[in-house]
């Protein structure tokens, strides 16, 4: 498969290396200053770039016939315009705020504890997110996710940094060192807590999930998620 890198920072090294170990081509490796940009020779873009660049760079890929993958968080105000370009040019698109299998699991486990607090008033949840000081959004992306995830579940009816008022989530953002990517959701009534966490111990896990996704897209229309690339039900 050839494949475009969006992006060849952290991510996009990480998806070269395990690309090319499956047998893949890297045919362009993009970023802010590259001007020519061959799309005919690609079968999938995978962008992994920054939060102002990314709608760009995957509404250039659609205008093209190029399948995305997009990794790229922060970017969400403007998904809706993205899905609706995809959709008239009959292209495929995959988002996820993280593309690790233990995220996505994580994804639905979190679904499923929301379902059985859902009438636990005694309960109070808050949501705790970790990543390394170069990271540019907070909270994270897959903090966001977990959110909705609460949201969708309870009668929770959004989230907001550190503060929250009655009906929302407290999320907590915390910029450490290297920390490739933790998160936590804490129920705690006066009594007793519980809480499940995911932690990523290196960034392996985020590009196999993207390589994996970008080799189940190519010859596909359409929207897609995770969800559909992993088969987790
Ligand atoms: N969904 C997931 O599973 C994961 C998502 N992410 C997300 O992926 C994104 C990238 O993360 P990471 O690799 O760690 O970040 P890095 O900062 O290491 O890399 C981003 C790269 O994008 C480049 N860039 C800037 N502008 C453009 C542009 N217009 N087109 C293409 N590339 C551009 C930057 O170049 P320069 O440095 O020259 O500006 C840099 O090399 C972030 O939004 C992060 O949150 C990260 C891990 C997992
Ligand atoms: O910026 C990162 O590094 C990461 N970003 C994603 C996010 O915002 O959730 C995924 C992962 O946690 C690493």
């Amino acid at each position: 498969m050839k494949i475009a890198l969006f992006g060849y920072g952290k991510m996009g090294k990480m998806i070269e290396q395990i690309a090319l170990n499956r047998n893949h081509t890297i045919v362009a490796k993009v970023d802010v200053d590259t001007v020519d940009i061959d799309f005919s020779e690609m079968d999938v873009a995978i962008d992994f770039s920054m939060p102002s660049a990314a709608y760009g760079n995957i509404t250039k890929c659609f205008e093209h016939g190029v399948p995305v993958i997009c990794g790229t968080t922060g970017w969400l105000d403007k998904y809706d315009e993205a899905v609706a370009l995809c959709k008239a040019k009959n292209g495929a698109f995959i988002y996820a705020s993280n593309f690790s299998l233990g995220v996505n699991v994580f994804f639905e486990l979190n679904r499923y504890l929301a379902t059985m607090m859902k009438n636990l008033d005694q309960y109070k949840v808050s949501m705790e997110e970790i990543h390394h000081t170069q990271k540019l959004d907070e909270p994270s992306g897959t903090a966001i996710t977990l959110a909705e995830g609460i949201i969708d579940n309870t009668e929770y009816k959004g989230w907001k940094l550190e503060e929250a008022g009655d009906m929302e989530i407290p999320i907590t953002s915390k910029r450490v060192g290297a920390t490739p990517g933790t998160h936590s959701i804490d129920y705690s009534s006066t009594v007793d807590s519980i809480e499940i966490k995911h932690t990523a111990h290196n960034r392996e896990g985020f590009a196999l999930g993207a390589v994996t996704a970008a080799e189940w897209i190519v010859g596909k229309t359409g929207i897609f998620t995770m969800k559909d690339v992993l088969n987790l039900e």
